[in-house]
Order: structure tokens, then sequence, then C-alpha cells
């Protein structure tokens, strides 16, 4: 097939668009590099450097594939601003550049392009669950920016699919994390691994302590009424991620795709507090880690654990990596390698 990638200069576009050419597919990259480097774009791809938004330069990718005899199959779409505690802060850039900006890329896409798109979505559409495990009809109320913005794009999908037929599957990822194998779990070789412009998240962060790189970890609230008060998410490692996304390319050829959007939840079932990820990268690690207490973050659920017995049942998803140890050594062996060489 021929895949157009946006964000796949990131740390999740990219993983997955590395999967497809492994699997012999074509695929074009794009991304304006708002959040990344020009050599993060994986080897073998065909970049071009542009905004999603930039609607005529895409119709004129869609174009100048089709007039060659080569359209494009469909499109996985990953470029975001992907910061929850950021869009709390700056809710504008969310709503202009994840919400507005895809806008235009669907405009294109119905205009020239293929009418198949795999979108990133993500666990912080369902803010506060009321339950966990949360499951895909859980209700929606984002308590970020953030998650409101990847909501209202889920929206619009749904009008477009009812309206122009537009074929769509949401994966609502969980926390990603973690680093490919080349040659699959436990080769202990990796790939790229979680690295944003600049970093935010968790486990890179705590493993730029292990590395020396930090003094210490910040601990955003610990008066959440979790087991240890601090916030509890599901990792999710980013090779699986990877498999889902070819799963559900797939899944948009299937009949059921026609007459639905089809929902996914991704995410391992199984919940962690900031501190028990700082305790297991202890173990990974040997390091002690030192960890301050800071006051919460703005936007930030207590609890998001995933149900993803749908995508295991309707997509035959398959998660190798269950165990929190086991992503973040390659996260940790990903992260050596980055800085130590
Ligand atoms: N990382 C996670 O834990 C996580 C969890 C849930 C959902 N997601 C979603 O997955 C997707 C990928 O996340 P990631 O972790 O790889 O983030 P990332 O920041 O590494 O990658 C995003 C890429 O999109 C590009 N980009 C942003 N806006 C763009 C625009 N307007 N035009 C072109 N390119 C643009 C950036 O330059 C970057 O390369 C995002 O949509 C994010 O919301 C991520
Ligand atoms: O220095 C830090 C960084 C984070 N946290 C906490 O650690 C948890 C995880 O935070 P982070 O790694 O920033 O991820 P999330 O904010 O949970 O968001 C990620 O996971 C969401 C899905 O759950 C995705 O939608 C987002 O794109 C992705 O960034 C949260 O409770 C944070 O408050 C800290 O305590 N200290």
């Amino acid at each position: 097939m021929k895949i157009m990638v946006t964000g796949g200069a990131g740390y999740v576009g990219g993983t997955v668009a590395s999967l497809l050419l492994s699997q012999g597919h074509q695929v074009t990259v794009v991304d304006n590099l708002c959040h990344a480097r020009r050599n993060q774009v994986p080897n073998g791809v065909d970049f071009v450097e542009t905004d999603i938004a930039d609607r005529p330069r895409i119709e004129a990718l869609f174009r100048d594939a089709s007039a060659s005899g080569q359209p494009f199959d469909s499109v996985l779409h990953f470029a975001a601003l992907i910061e929850a505690g950021e869009s709390m802060n700056k809710p504008e850039i969310y709503f202009r550049n994840n919400t507005a900006s895809t806008l235009a890329l669907l405009e294109a896409i119905l205009a020239a392009g293929p009418k198949r798109i795999v979108f990133s979505s993500t666990a912080a559409v369902y803010g506060e669950p009321e339950t966990v495990p949360i499951r895909e009809t859980a209700a929606l109320r984002p308590t970020n920016a953030y998650g409101e913005s990847k909501l209202l794009t889920e929206h619009i999908l749904s009008w477009f699919h009812r309206i122009h037929g537009l074929r769509s599957a949401s994966l609502r990822y969980f926390n990603v994390a973690g680093a490919p194998e080349q040659g699959g779990p436990g080769s202990g070789v990796v790939l790229r691994g979680e690295d944003h412009e600049p970093e935010s998240h968790l486990i890179p962060l705590i493993l730029d302590v292990a590395l020396g790189r930090r003094e210490s970890i910040k601990i955003f609230g610990d008066d959440y009424p979790t087991e240890d008060g601090t916030c509890v998410r599901d990792y999710i490692h980013v090779a699986d991620l990877a498999d889902a996304h070819l799963l559900a390319l797939k899944a948009l050829e299937t009949p059921a795709a026609a007459q639905s959007r089809l929902i996914y939840n991704l995410g391992n079932g199984s919940g962690f507090t900031v501190k028990q990820v700082i305790d297991a990268a202890r173990r990974v690690t040997g390091h002690p880690i030192p960890a301050e207490i800071h006051p919460r973050r703005a936007g930030d659920p207590a609890f998001l654990i995933a149900a993803s017995d749908k995508a295991i049942a309707e997509l035959g998803w398959k998660p190798n990596y269950p165990d929190i140890d086991n992503i973040l050594r390659t996260a940790w062996l990903w992260h050596q390698k980055r800085y130590n060489s």
C-alpha cells in the first residue's frame, strides 16, 4: 500500500512509518518539524516538510500521486501537539493545530485523497472516568484542552463518515512508552525510543535522572485519590501500538468500516502510579532516582486505565509487552544509546 503518515518525524509516527516500510509499504511522511528534527525522519520514506494545514500542498501530493498511477491508499494521522499540561496554559494552539489544522487535512482528503484515515486519538478524551478500566462506551468528558481538541476531531470524523463516507479508525492510545526492538521482543537491539522536543513525559524524564542528565524527577501532585496519592496511568509499548495501526488499516477495508466508524482503546489494562513507575525505573536502572513532590499539573485526571478487549477481539491485537519493567527495559536501553554514544 501507499500510505501518507502525518507527524512521521515524531515518536509514534516514526515508529509506525518504519514498521510499514519493513513490511514493504510505500510511505510518505508529512511533518512540519515543529516538534522533531530532520534526522528523526525514518530512512527510506519520501519526506515532505509541510504543515498539515497547507491544504493546497497536501491536495497536490494526493493529485500528483493519483496522476502518476500510484494513488495513496490511506492516511495515518499522527501530527499534533501532545502535552496535556501545556494545553491548560495555551488552549488556543491546541484547537488551532489539532482541530482546525486537522479539518484542513480532512478537506484535502475529501477533495483529492483516499477515503480512509487512522486517527491518533487519546485516553484524554475520557477525562476523569466513573469506573476503570475504561471502555470505548464511557462518557467523553475531557479534563484538559488537549483531550477536547482530539474529541472535536473525533466528532468531525463521525460527521464526515456519515455524510461523505470517509472511513476512519480512532485509536485511543493510553500512555505510550518504550523503544521498538529490532528482531522482536527480547532481542535487546532497540530502534528509536521516546524522545520529544522538548521533553515533558514522565518516563524519559525519569531516565534522564538515571543517566545523570537531571538531578531529580518532579512528581506532580501526591494528593490524588489513588493508593499512594499520585496519578495512575496505563503504559503501552510503542511496538504494540504500531502493530495495532497495521491491523486498523486492514479493518478499514472491511464492510464493517463502511457501516460505522472504528473506535478502539489501546492500553495494557494495568494502572501504575507515578511513584510505582519511578520504583520500576529504580529496579531497571539500578539508580536511586531522587524524586520531589510538586503541586498538581492542571488538567491531569487521577486514573486512566484502558479496557482494550474490543481491539483484542475485533482487530486480533495481541500486546507483547504487558509488563511495565519490560517496557522500561527497552526505554532504558534506548535512552543510554541515545545519550551515551
Ligand atoms: N505519546 C503518547 O503517549 C500519546 C498518547 C496518546 C495519543 N498520542 C497521539 O499520538 C500522536 C503522536 O504522538 P507522539 O508522541 O509521536 O508525538 P511527537 O511530538 O513525537 O510527534 C508529533 C509530530 O507531529 C508533528 N506536527 C505537529 N503539528 C504538525 C502540523 N501542524 N503539521 C505537520 N506536522 C506536525 C511534529 O513535528 C512531530 O514530529 C499525536 O497525535 C498524539 O496526540 C500520543
Ligand atoms: O515530570 C513529570 C511528568 C509527568 N508527571 C506525571 O506523570 C503522569 C504521566 O504524564 P505524561 O508522561 O506527561 O503523560 P500524560 O499527561 O498522561 O499524557 C500522555 O498520555 C496521554 C494518554 O493517557 C496522551 O493523550 C498524551 O498525548 C500523552 O502525552 C501524569 O500524571 C503527570 O502529571 C510527573 O509527575 N512529573
